[in-house]
């Protein structure tokens, strides 16, 4: 049998930052760590040990102090470090494989929550008909409780109701690789249960999920989880 090949690899990778002074304030120390298709994998550590540090590492908008990110995507099109992309690639990476959640849920704020989620298949790489792709994209966001809120504008949305827009947005593109920053942070139980189903039927279909949370929930439903920093 052959062994599934992960989607992202890291070796050896050093979190952190450069200060403005010139020096550097290493936050994660050689970090190891392999993610699968099909799999959500949990990362747990104490406030400022720096997972959101290296969720914007994985999400290409930052590089490591040190060690190496490598994403192959499943059918091979794509493959190399993220450090080492030119723009082109970093760019392909973003729009077409990566699904990213962070913790602000940066949206358009004109637009409404229903075109906001539904960025990318009005402008990007969606399997199929955009028409389809655009159903699933509202009846995502009816199932986390946004029925009555798809044409309001998304600076008018709570914290909440932009976070849930903001996952949807993120898996609309079916993305080979999730990367989400606390994404049930600003949710009720009921409706962080339904994120949680939601990200673990695009693993069953294939995608690899890296979630950094506090959240009891998600602790409790991930198939494996790798801690940063002390207990
Ligand atoms: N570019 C930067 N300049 C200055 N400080 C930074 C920079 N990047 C991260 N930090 C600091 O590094 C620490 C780790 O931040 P990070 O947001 O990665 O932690 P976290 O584990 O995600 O925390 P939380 O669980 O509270 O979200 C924090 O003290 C943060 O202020």
């Amino acid at each position: 049998m052959t062994a599934i090949a992960p989607v992202l690899t890291l070796d050896r990778v050093q979190v952190g930052y450069r200060s403005p002074d010139g020096g550097t304030r290493v936050l994660i120390e050689g970090l190891d760590l392999s993610l699968h298709p099909g799999e959500i994998v949990g990362l747990w550590g104490r406030s400022g040990t720096g997972k959101s540090s290296l969720i914007r590492h994985l999400a290409g908008l930052t590089i490591p102090l040190a060690g190496r990110i490598r994403y192959r995507s499943p059918d091979g099109g794509l493959d190399g470090d993220l450090g080492g992309f030119a723009a082109e690639a970093l760019a392909r990476y973003r729009r077409e494989h990566l699904g990213y959640v962070d913790q602000s849920c940066e949206l358009i704020g004109e637009l409404s929550a229903l075109d906001n989620a539904a960025i990318w298949v009005h402008g990007g790489p969606v399997a199929g008909s955009p028409r389809d792709a655009l159903d699933t994209v509202r009846t995502q966001l009816e199932r986390l409780g946004l029925g009555h809120r798809l044409g309001a504008p998304a600076s008018r949305l709570s914290g909440g109701e932009a976070q849930r827009v903001a996952i949807v947005r993120a898996l609309a593109k079916h993305p080979h690789l999730v990367v989400a920053d606390e994404p049930t942070g600003h949710l009720d139980a009921t409706t962080a249960r339904e994120v949680i189903a939601l990200l673990r039927e695009h693993a069953q279909a294939g995608s690899a999920i890296l979630v950094a949370s506090h959240d009891p929930l998600v602790h409790a439903t991930v198939d494996r989880a790798v801690r940063v920093g002390e207990d």
